[in-house]
């Protein structure tokens, strides 16, 4: 990795929310960069506050209920020190956003070519004949076929994958430095997912810009992650390059994400257990519950620090990589349950899947 100043750069990113049951600690400390070009996966099971970071960079989440600390920059610049206008000078600008549900974020009331337009124009100061140009340069490299003509249909008359290509459209109008995409792929079929996923690449490529990619998805992120972020119940357990997380997942919560991936979708059968109460989370290790490699020190004192593996880049917050231990009893429990990246439908012996 380089030296160069980061694009963004997240250092102790906390965000909770005021429930009845008390206070809900969604992220703890997450410290994060994202370089310029990078694609950033956060990967984790539902709940462990990946959509929450993300959300928390842009301050989309509102505030109150949500309350953001840590400092968040972005080329240099604290967001927490923005104004309401500045911040949404940034979303609509340099930081684009796409979700999960197209549904949700388009307008039913407009076509969709005019906003993209009002995309274009809340972000240029450009003539409405050159932003409906763009738009419709946007909507065909976007493949929305017949472009032209399909300007004034409405979000209803497109099918899932082809509103959440508008979505990216609408995403790339302000030509943003970062793309926040969470879940984006997750409601569509897995061929449409896949050509969703082949255009952002395309696209990021063609516009150089960074991507923070969200997912629970191991297969999604082995296809689009240069970096990955593990999370897990509001902390960062593991980063890594894509190819050490997948060649050596150091945190046996990585290492039991890697079991469930042959089966991709609703037949992944999961790790056993559930996440902690994020109103009330243990002490120590916050996977200590449910890791089979689990000793005392595990629920002990605060999530253990990030420990460098000896790989570069890559670090684990897991007590087996810091002073006293043996980090060699977990990465050689992983080997012995075979490669987990991609090999497809391997039965794993022993461990956290058994009933
Ligand atoms: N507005 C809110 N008020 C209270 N709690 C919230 C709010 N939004 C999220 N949470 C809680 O914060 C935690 C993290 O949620 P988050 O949506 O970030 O998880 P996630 O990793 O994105 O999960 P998923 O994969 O299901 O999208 C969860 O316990 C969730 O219930
Ligand atoms: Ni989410």
């Amino acid at each position: 990795m380089s030296t160069r100043d980061p694009l963004l750069s997240v250092r102790d990113l906390t965000t909770t929310f005021t429930t009845d049951e008390g206070t809900l600690t969604a992220v703890d400390g997450l410290d994060f960069d994202i370089h310029e070009g990078e694609t950033v996966c956060i990967v984790g099971e539902s709940g462990s506050g990946k959509t929450v970071a993300s959300e928390s960079i842009t301050r989309i989440l509102s505030m109150p209920p949500a309350h953001i600390d840590g400092e968040v920059r972005f080329r240099g610049r604290d967001v927490g020190a923005l104004s309401d206008a500045e911040l949404r000078d940034l979303r609509g600008g340099e930081i684009g956003h796409i979700f999960q549900n197209p549904q949700d974020a388009l307008n039913h009331c407009y076509s969709v070519g005019w906003q993209i337009v009002e995309a274009i124009q809340f972000h240029d100061d450009v003539s409405e004949a050159e932003a409906r140009e763009r738009a419709i340069e946007l909507l065909d490299r976007v493949g929305i076929p017949e472009a032209t003509a399909r300007f004034d249909d409405y979000p209803h008359e497109f099918s899932g994958g082809m509103k959440q290509r508008v979505m990216i459209a609408m995403a790339l109008a302000p030509e943003p430095d970062l793309l926040i995409a969470d879940e984006p792929t997750t409601a569509l079929d897995v061929t449409i997912q896949s050509q969703i996923l082949d255009l952002l690449e395309d696209i990021q490529e063609e516009f150089g810009m960074s991507i923070l990619f969200i997912t629970h998805d191991l297969g999604v992120v082995a296809e689009v992650a240069d970096r990955v972020l593990v999370m897990y119940a509001g902390k960062l357990m593991e980063e890594g390059d894509v190819y050490t997380i997948f060649k050596e997942p150091a945190h046996p919560y990585t290492q039991a994400l890697m079991e469930c991936l042959p089966g991709r979708g609703e037949s992944t059968k999961g790790i056993q257990g559930s996440l902690p109460d994020p109103t009330n989370p243990p002490d120590g290790c916050r996977f200590a519950d449910r890791c089979p490699h689990a000793v005392e020190d595990c629920k002990k004192g605060d999530q253990p620090t990030l420990y460098d593996t000896g790989t570069a880049d890559h670090r684990v917050s897991c007590v087996y990589y810091g002073p006293g231990y043996d980090e060699s009893r977990i990465l050689d429990a992983e080997l012995s349950t075979g490669s987990a990246a991609g090999n497809g439908g391997t039965e794993r012996t022993g461990g956290m899947n058994d009933d």
